[in-house]
């Protein structure tokens, strides 16, 4: 139950909408394709006007702790609340419209205002944020200034988090979270203890991204607008090794990373040599290597040199600056003397940042090769603890950090600067969508167009041919490379 003094006032909303069938409990196909336990549908408040006034009556007091000239709506089922907001407290509003108009003005919106006016979005409820973002990119375009918005329901799938990311930098504000609104229909035995659990278990488990063709369109405002291609990315990069990177993806015309995932040295060596033309990166994970030997390393480093491509190892440093900096120079593998990319966890901190980066140099001084490190944002696996502003903190560590984190281990877009690499595993053609481990599986366009992937990396899907003729291996190789490109290409037009 909501405790503050504004509860009975909400609850008593919270109620109506359950009534009125606003809340609805059972299986439903949302936008995005996937099956949802609870829909809430705000829209049917138009036909109960009492009702209506009294959850915008909600809206006032968050209003009052925002900075705004104007408001504006997002369409269509704000619309109506902003107008009642406009009119009955005396906010001048604005109206975005959803489609150009295809006559008159063409404008998209519509009142009169100023550039530099600042505009308080109201939303009826958020998700991933995307329709906010999508009324904040018009108003911004426009030259006005965007900094809040306020919703009715937070339906708490990471869309507050996600608008918080420095790209977007929008604070929104809720007179109420999901949890708090089933909590409070279980206490009031509205809904059943179970219902309850089932649905906050599936809101927990199902936060949602922004898409990445409106998270690109960010750079409609912030960026040129010929950022995408990979030789202006290139120009962009400060890291050497980024840079490289991207030239080889142009060069090679291929945005493919194999994973490595061999337990012996000379089939690794085998399929560095096989998949070399085609591929700008390998991915090792030496510690399931049975053979390992610092020969094996210069060969590999051999290899790459002749096919050039980037050597990444997929070690995954957690630990504090000490222990690291140790595990990356020592050891058996003596990972800085001869891997190029590197990746690690932001979780103990930005020390782990600098207490590589403080190898690397040293490495880097000795034998004049750039080397670079990745943070991860996200994991492919289900069911990952991986929280929902993890991104978004991995990002800030990046941009502190430009000379020496090339971009993200991700599963989608965590930063619109163009100089920042995005890699996704778990990348399979066919039908497969995961293994019986949990990892789960997209294909290249997918990764590329939705997921935001720069480059893909594919593991068993390639090495599983490893063992067939030299010519099946290729064929399938080459559909990797080409249907990973293609969905990169497809994108830039
Ligand atoms: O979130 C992550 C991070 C890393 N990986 C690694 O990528 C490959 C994927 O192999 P497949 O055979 O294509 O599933 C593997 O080395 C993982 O350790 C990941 O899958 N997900």
């Amino acid at each position: 139950m909501v405790n503050d003094n504004n509860s009975a006032g909400i609850n008593s909303i919270i109620r109506r909408l359950f009534e009125c069938n606003a809340l609805k409990f059972g299986q439903f196909k949302l936008k995005s394709g996937i099956e949802s336990p609870v829909y809430i549908d705000l829209r049917i408040i138009i036909s109960q006007p009492d009702l209506m006034i009294d959850l915008c009556q909600q809206y006032v007091p968050l209003m009052k702790q925002c900075r705004f000239d104007q408001i504006c709506g997002v369409p269509y089922t704000a619309l109506t609340m902003a107008t009642y907001l406009s009119a009955q407290f005396h906010y001048p509003m604005l109206m975005r419209r959803k489609e150009m108009k295809q006559h008159g003005t063409k404008q998209t919106l519509e009142g009169v205002f100023q550039q530099g006016n600042r505009v308080l979005i109201i939303e009826d409820l958020i998700s991933s944020g995307s329709s906010i973002l999508e009324t904040a990119l018009a108003l911004r375009q426009a030259g006005l200034i965007v900094t809040d918005a306020i919703v009715f329901i937070d339906r708490e799938q990471g869309g507050i988090q996600n608008l918080r990311h420095p790209d977007i930098d929008i604070k929104v504000h809720s007179c109420i979270s999901f949890s708090e609104l089933i909590n409070y229909l279980k206490n009031e035995g509205h809904i059943t203890d179970e219902k309850s659990t089932e649905v906050l278990k599936w809101i927990n488990s199902n936060h949602c991204a922004i898409p990445v063709a409106l998270h690109n369109q960010l750079s409609l405002i912030t960026r040129p607008s010929s950022w995408k291609s990979y030789e202006d990315r290139a120009r962009l990069c400060q890291n050497p090794l980024g840079k490289r990177l991207f030239e080889l993806m142009k060069s090679k015309q291929s945005n493919l990373c194999v994973s490595a995932d061999l337990t012996n040295c000379e089939s690794i060596l085998k399929l560095a040599d096989l998949a070399g033309p085609h591929i700008v990166m390998l991915k090792t994970h030496v510690d399931i290597i049975d053979d390992f030997s610092m020969d094996f390393a210069r060969r590999l480093r051999d290899l790459a040199r002749n096919h050039n491509f980037i050597l990444f190892e997929d070690r995954k440093f957690a630990d504090i600056g000490f222990t690291v900096q140790k595990q990356y120079t020592g050891g058996l593998f003596r990972l800085s003397e001869w891997t190029d990319l590197i990746n690690a966890h932001i979780l103990p901190g930005p020390a782990i940042i600098d207490a590589l980066r403080q190898e690397a140099v040293a490495s880097s001084l000795k034998d004049g090769q750039a080397r670079g490190c990745l943070l991860i944002s996200h994991l492919s696996s289900e069911g990952n603890l991986v929280p929902a502003d993890y991104a978004q903190e991995a990002y800030k560590m990046a941009i502190k950090n430009p000379d020496f984190i090339v971009g993200f281990i991700s599963q989608t877009k965590v930063s619109a600067d163009p100089a920042f690499i995005h890699m996704t595993p778990g990348v399979k053609i066919g039908n497969e969508k995961g293994d019986q481990l949990g990892q789960q599986y997209t294909t290249p366009e997918d990764a590329v167009q939705n997921k935001g992937a720069d480059l893909i990396i594919v593991g068993r899907g390639i090495i599983s041919k490893l063992n067939s003729s030299r010519e099946e291996f290729e064929t399938n190789i080459i559909l990797y490379k080409k249907r990973g490109y293609d969905a990169y290409i497809n994108l830039c037009q």
